[in-house]
């Protein structure tokens, strides 16, 4: 299969979707790669590097572009919609749940377009489980730097000090992102709160940590109560494929004291902060509302490439392997997992919680592949 690496053009999306080991992966498969020039360099990945790993640099992106399956980091901006066409393979990150024009997009041009975030093992996301490693120990970072004064916070040092106290950080959704989060906001010292609405994962992380963190079930007046509280609130829930529930209402952001943060890490899929109404960039991180500020970027891996890419592609490019070898039809009926990840094929929305969201009927994968493989 001829596989097609663009380079990312999100505003400070500096990971590129395939490493040289990944080329080396793939081409010992039998597989051709294509790599936009330049792809790799903001990860530290050179040209060079991909050539010798046997791939092809293009200079055009429309030439990647024209592979059988492209595969990207994030999801294809407006200005890429143009290479959409019938039967083109596409693997990346989606979110198609709060991205409807792209949905959109897909179907009219009836893209076969398998989701890294939806693709599922048991109950784990194996393909979005790095980033969200990544961007909850992030998440904190960014946080504590956002609450102290030159940056617009309130100047509050989340361990605090021998006769200060230590800063308030309430975690809301404790899966992967929380986890993590909670991992570095110990680790800082400050008094950590997470909040979740399965009692399993909430008994599995007292385990893991223990009286170093208090857990509280997710209902409105509990989280109304943490939030107000805090110093700084993370935003980590994730119903996969879905647009994400709002529970934090604007109310409970007037309960904050100004110079408070908030750091909504699930704005990828809509966010779960009701006062978060726009999508933020690397460049243009926060916003102020009733005092509190707003972290929103839906690409905070981004901003940490090396790591990222390379802990994505460790994930991602064993399941590009199967696709490329098999066709993206018979991967996904002999692998569940990969059956998981197809979000659109012939037209048709093939993951329940994006149809529903979106208005489209949901039609089933392998009916919908079927169709996708059938000549024109
Ligand atoms: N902004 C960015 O750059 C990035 C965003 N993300 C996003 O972060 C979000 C979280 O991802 P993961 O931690 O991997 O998901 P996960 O599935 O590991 O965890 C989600 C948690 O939310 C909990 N939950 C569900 N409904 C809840 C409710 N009503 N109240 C409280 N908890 C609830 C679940 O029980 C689960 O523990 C996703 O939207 C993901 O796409 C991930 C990586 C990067
Ligand atoms: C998960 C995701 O969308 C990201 O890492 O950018």
């Amino acid at each position: 299969m001829l596989i097609g690496i663009p380079k990312e053009i999100k505003n400070n999306e500096n990971r590129v979707a395939i490493t040289p080991a990944g080329v080396v992966s793939l081409s010992n498969n039998g597989h051709r790669i294509k790599v936009e020039k330049d792809a790799g360099l903001a990860s530290g990945f050179t040209n060079e590097e991909y050539r010798f790993a046997g791939a092809e640099i293009e200079e055009r992106a429309e030439d990647v572009w024209a592979s059988e399956m492209v595969m990207k980091v994030k999801e294809p901006l407006a200005s890429e919609y143009r290479y959409f066409r019938p039967g083109l393979i596409l693997f990346a990150y989606l979110h198609l749940a709060a991205e409807p024009a792209l949905a959109k997009a897909l179907t009219e041009s009836e893209v076969t377009a398998i989701a890294y975030e939806t693709v599922e093992v048991g109950r784990a996301l194996p393909l979005l489980t790095p980033m969200s490693e990544v961007a909850g120990r992030m998440s904190v970072q960014i946080g504590a730097q956002f609450l102290e004064k030159p940056y617009g916070g309130k100047g509050i040092l989340l361990g605090g000090v021998p006769g200060a106290k230590r800063g308030k950080v309430t975690i809301i959704g404790g899966g992967v992102v929380g986890t993590n989060a909670a991992k570095i906001a110990v680790g800082l010292g400050a008094d950590v709160t997470i909040v979740d609405l399965s009692a399993d994962r909430l008994r599995q992380l007292d385990d893991i940590f223990g009286s170093r963190l208090n857990t509280l079930m997710s209902n409105p007046m509990n989280i109304a109560e943490a939030v107000a509280e805090s110093d700084l609130v993370i935003g980590a829930v994730l119903i996969p494929g879905a647009k994400a529930p709002k529970l934090v209402t604007e109310r409970m952001i007037e309960s904050m004291k100004p110079g408070s943060v908030v750091v909504d890490v699930a704005i990828d899929q809509g966010g779960i902060i009701e006062t978060v109404d726009r999508i933020t960039t690397h460049d243009d991180p926060t916003f102020v509302k009733h005092g509190v500020l707003h972290y929103a970027v839906a690409n905070m891996p981004g901003a940490v490439p090396r790591t990222s890419t390379i802990a994505l592609t460790n994930a991602t490019v064993p399941y590009a392997v199967q696709i490329a070898n098999k066709g993206v039809r018979q991967a996904a009926l002999s692998n569940p997992a990969l059956a998981m990840g197809v979000n659109t094929a012939a037209g048709r929305v093939t993951y329940k919680a994006v149809a529903a969201d979106l208005g489209y009927d949901h039609v089933a994968f392998d009916e919908a592949l079927a169709l996708a493989a059938r000549p024109a």
